[in-house]
């Protein structure tokens, strides 16, 4: 699996370093965009070895290193001469990085840093390729000079012989084990013992030690967190594709497979008659198309903010860093959950492995974990949302993205329930800025009675974590909102195309606010009546969306490797690949299998003889 998954990976390197040379020769966006793409991950269905090279090691000395340091190092990296990963997460420690163990002691009179994992859970654990595949890393560690901490800072340490890929000494790696799915990806352990760099292999664009020891301080310390906003930003990206990946095969085999005629004496209809089916099935083709649309945004976001940190100019990092941290989340958790809804609507056939709908879950459902578990980035946003709280207070202007934060304080109640697209989004909106303005009420209260304020988001926890995934779903409904309705191409499109976006928007907006209704009824009157007939908006909008289900789906564009499903492919031939791939499977090899004389028949003769002896 691994050595075959780094052959392929290989293999799309290549192809893509060909790509940036034609298309960008020189520059370095569009590798990782193109590394980001569906087709390269799909291609490697068990994860490929190389992500953490492309989309952190490399970016990470582009961005953190001085341009003597990318000479040195970023530029063979990019070249793909030396293969490297990211390595922060230690066995004892992943979220809690100010807890990381592994130390850089400065020792100034060989100018060099002195790298060690002290204990086992010290010990770097899980980052991709380092296993096998990488013979250089990203080594995160707390720097000490003098025995004083100075915080996190980044090394670049060779682990492997360029020429036999042999481990150096004092690097002890290897590969952490068999994973629920990416097993190509050769996750590794890292432990270092004594192990010198020479000094100008920290990473010192942000924050440098001089030869002589002295600590020269990063303007702004978060700016060493920023590799980490870039793959929350690819996240986004791949998630949402996996959600469309997943669509796309349980809408065609929606309209394949038959099943139980709706009215007695019919036929029996595609099961994408059933409304039901139609629930379980095109809400998840919207919300790809919501989310891809959203993570496109802040793919943009990211690229001008990222020029600006090069500059140094660090007033949009608090901003990208929130949408960052709240797409990452919806996206990782709503496709994981919804490719597991897509599977349970295929049926039993859903869960065979020709289906692909499994190892479509198992690449999507890690992202929940890694580049920061979800329930610590909503509360890294439900801090952010405080302090912009405290803001509002003070009548001061918020960052773009929360602009609707203000208008919505300012309101003294919902307006006139209408029932129209402004009102559902302007619903969420409100529901949102009611639980960030509670949770402040919540968390403010801790600190006035002393506690302190990481104790207080700590018992404020369900609070925050409520207000930010509010704060992601007006974020996510507003942006394809304002996309349907007040894009300036909406007047290109034609009126059939405009009409099937707004069945969209209004399946989106309803499916949000009942999925919210009881947060949603905490802060707005809605009567019985003016719910009900939202009930019926959403019976209608599945209906009408129902003829259009498998042309947005084929709209995504996947070819049918990409999907590799029997279940999905484009010409519906679903019963003949189930078969062919039944046909493949090892155990029909032989018509008798070896286990029979082995151990299956002397099984059944045993028991055979105990019954005939029991009888006599
Ligand atoms: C080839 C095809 C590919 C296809 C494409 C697919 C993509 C998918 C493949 C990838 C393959 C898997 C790759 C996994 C690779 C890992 O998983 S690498 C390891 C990732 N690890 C993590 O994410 C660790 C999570 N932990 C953290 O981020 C931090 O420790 C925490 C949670 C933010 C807390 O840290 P802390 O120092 O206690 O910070 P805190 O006091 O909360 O905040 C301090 C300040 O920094 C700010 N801040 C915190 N973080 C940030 C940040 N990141 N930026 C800016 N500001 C920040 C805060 O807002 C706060 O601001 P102020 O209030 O001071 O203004
Ligand atoms: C497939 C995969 C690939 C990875 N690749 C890399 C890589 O290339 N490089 C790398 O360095 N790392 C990598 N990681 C590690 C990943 O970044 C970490 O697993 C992730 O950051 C979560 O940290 P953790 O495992 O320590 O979880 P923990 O922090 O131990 O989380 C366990 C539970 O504790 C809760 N918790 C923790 N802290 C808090 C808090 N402050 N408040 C409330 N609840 C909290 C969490 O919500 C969670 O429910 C990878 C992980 C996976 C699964």
């Amino acid at each position: 699996m691994a050595s075959m998954s780094v052959k392929h990976a290989i293999a799309a390197a290549k192809k893509l370093r060909s790509l940036q040379e034609r298309f960008n020769p020189g520059g370095s966006d569009i590798y990782p965009a193109l590394m980001g793409d569906e087709a390269i991950t799909a291609l490697i269905p068990s994860g490929n070895p190389l992500s953490v090279h492309i989309l952190m090691f490399t970016r990470a000395l582009r961005e953190q290193g001085t341009d003597e340091q990318y000479e040195k190092f970023g530029r063979r990296a990019d070249n793909n001469e030396i293969i490297g990963t990211f390595a922060q997460t230690e066995l004892g420690h992943g979220t809690y990085l100010r807890g990381l163990e592994a130390r850089a002691d400065y020792d100034r009179g060989t100018e060099e840093f002195v790298l060690n994992t002290p204990k086992l859970s010290s010990y770097k654990w899980w980052p991709g390729g380092l296993g096998q595949t990488c013979n250089y890393c990203i080594f995160v560690a707390q720097l000490y000079i003098d025995n004083e901490a100075k915080g996190m800072a980044m090394f670049v340490v060779q682990i492997r012989d360029e020429e036999t890929h042999m481990p150096l000494p004092g690097v002890h790696v290897g590969e952490i084990g068999k994973k629920m799915g990416l097993n190509g990806v050769n996750n590794g352990f890292l432990g270092l013992k004594d192990y010198r760099v020479p000094r100008l292999n920290m990473l010192m664009r942000h924050q440098q030690v001089l030869p002589d020891g002295r600590f020269v301080k990063s303007p702004v310390s978060q700016v060493s967190y920023f590799p980490m906003v870039f793959v929350r930003c690819m996240v986004a990206r791949q998630n949402s594709n996996y959600l469309a990946q997943a669509a796309t095969i349980a809408t065609r085999y929606s309209v394949i497979r038959r099943q139980s005629p709706i009215e007695e004496g019919q036929p029996e209809p595609k099961i994408l008659e059933h409304l039901t089916q139609q629930m379980k099935v095109i809400p998840e083709i919207v919300t790809a198309v919501v989310y891809r649309l959203a993570a496109a945004n802040l793919q943009n976001m990211y690229n001008e903010t990222a020029e600006a940190v090069y500059r140094k100019d660090f007033s949009r990092l608090p901003e990208l860093h929130a949408l960052a941290c709240i797409l990452k989340v919806a996206t990782s958790y709503d496709s994981t959950y919804g490719i597991e809804r897509l599977r349970q609507a295929c049926g039993g056939h859903g869960y065979l492995t020709a289906g692909n709908l499994g190892n479509i879950f198992a690449m999507a459902a890690p992202a929940c974990t890694y580049e920061g578990e979800n329930s610590v980035l909503y509360l890294q946003v439900g801090k952010i949302l405080m302090k912009n709280w405290s803001q509002v207070l003070a009548g001061r202007e918020l960052m773009p993205s929360m602009a609707y934060i203000s208008e919505c304080s300012k309101m003294t109640s919902f307006p006139q329930w209408t029932g129209s697209w402004e009102c559902l989004l302007k619903a969420i909106q409100y529901a949102c800025v009611g639980s960030i303005r509670l949770a402040f009420q919540s968390y403010n209260a801790r600190v006035q009675s002393a506690q302190s304020q990481t104790a207080a988001v700590n018992y404020s926890g369900l609070e925050l974590t409520k207000a930010a995934e509010l704060h992601g779903r007006s974020y996510v409904a507003g942006n394809f909102y304002q996309q349907i309705v007040n894009s300036p191409n909406k007047h290109q499109r034609s009126p059939q195309f405009q009409k099937v976006l707004e069945n969209m928007l209004e399946l989106h907006l309803i499916q949000i606010f009942f999925r919210h209704l009881g947060d949603i009824l905490r802060f707005i009157r809605i009567t019985e009546d003016e719910i009900s007939a939202l009930q019926r908006r959403l019976e209608e909008v599945l209906k009408e969306l129902r003829p259009d289900a498998v042309a947005i789906t084929d709209a995504f564009d996947f070819n049918d490797k990409i999907l590799s499903s029997a279940l999905g492919c484009y010409d519906g031939n679903v019963y003949e690949r189930l078969f062919e791939a039944a046909l493949k499977h090892p155990l029909n090899r032989k018509s008798v299998p070896d286990f029979f004389e082995a151990h299956l028949k002397p099984f059944m003769k045993e028991n055979a003889d105990n019954a005939k002896k029991s009888k006599l």
